[in-house]
């Protein structure tokens, strides 16, 4: 059994990999935490193994993306002392052997290239990967494997977020699709703002994208919140909410010497 551990900044996801079905059969997420220690994580993921009644010496072999490096001692730490394996963490030095490059590889968030390695090993063609976490990606990746760019802003809950904290009067409000674009009151307004705000900006992104580069590629999506927006279904040729963890998988296979 292959299993990742993606720290995110929002959440540390621990994925379970079959290797006889060639399938991620379980998954479950932990809220990452600058504090998190180790006995937490023996406590958590130990009990979470007992009633899934998955053996420690099942896991064969174990990869970790970090863009968390509060984290990346204690999920290395954990891994060595409670499942008894020296772990594989992502750093800049392990792309050097992959189809895919980059230019800037100790700068470039782990997820990002897990996301490409994934997304390329699977299109073998230009592509932009989205990915909806706490910060929203776009990452464009040439037709050779070479990563051309990135762009980040602020994820749709943490621009959810900041509005609430960032205002006396504006309520934090649930993540959810509003039946109409035009805001009927406060709660409605914010909901309508972030969400059609965020298809154009998805939509916007992609275009300037697509006009720099002169054509148009797949376009996949990934990420905790990327089925939340509606009426995006036609620019998304793949959404995989796996892609992270596929990617680590690869690249931890691709570095195993
Ligand atoms: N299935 C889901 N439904 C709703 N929200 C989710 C789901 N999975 C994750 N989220 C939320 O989406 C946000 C982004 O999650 P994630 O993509 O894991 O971000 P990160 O990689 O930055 O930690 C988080 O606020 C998380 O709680
Ligand atoms: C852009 C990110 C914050 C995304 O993190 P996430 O939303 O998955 O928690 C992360 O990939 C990161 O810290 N990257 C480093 C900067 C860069 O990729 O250029
Ligand atoms: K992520």
């Amino acid at each position: 059994m292959f299993l990742s551990l993606d720290a995110g900044n929002s959440n540390i996801v621990i994925s379970f990999f079959d290797p006889l079905s060639r399938e991620w059969t379980r998954e479950f997420r932990l809220e990452t935490r600058a504090n998190l220690s180790e006995a937490e994580l023996n406590q958590r993921i130990g009990l979470y193994l007992l009633e899934n009644e998955i053996r420690v010496d099942a896991i064969t072999r174990i990869g970790i993306s970090s863009v968390v490096p509060e984290v990346n001692r204690t999920l290395e730490s954990f891994s060595r002392n409670f499942l008894r394996k020296e772990p594989y963490l992502i750093s800049g030095r392990s792309y050097e052997r992959l189809p895919i490059r980059t230019e800037k590889p100790d700068e470039i968030g782990s997820d990002l290239m897990c996301n490409v390695m994934a997304a390329y090993t699977r299109y073998q063609s230009a592509c932009v990967v989205v990915d909806f976490g706490t910060a929203l990606t776009f990452t464009v990746v040439s037709a050779s494997g070479e990563v051309l760019g990135v762009n980040i802003v602020p994820g749709i809950k943490t621009a959810l977020k900041s509005l609430f904290t960032n205002t006396a009067k504006l309520p934090e409000v649930r993540l959810e699709v509003p039946a109409s674009a035009i805001g009927r009151d406060t709660v409605h307004s914010i909901q309508a703002g972030v969400i059609y705000g965020y298809v154009g900006l998805v939509n916007g992104m992609l275009d300037a994208i697509f006009d720099e580069l002169g054509s148009a590629t797949p376009v996949i999506g990934t990420g905790g919140l990327s089925h939340l927006l509606p009426k995006l279904e036609h620019r998304f040729d793949h959404i995989d909410r796996r892609l992270t963890v596929e990617g680590i998988r690869l690249i931890t296979e691709a570095n195993n010497t």
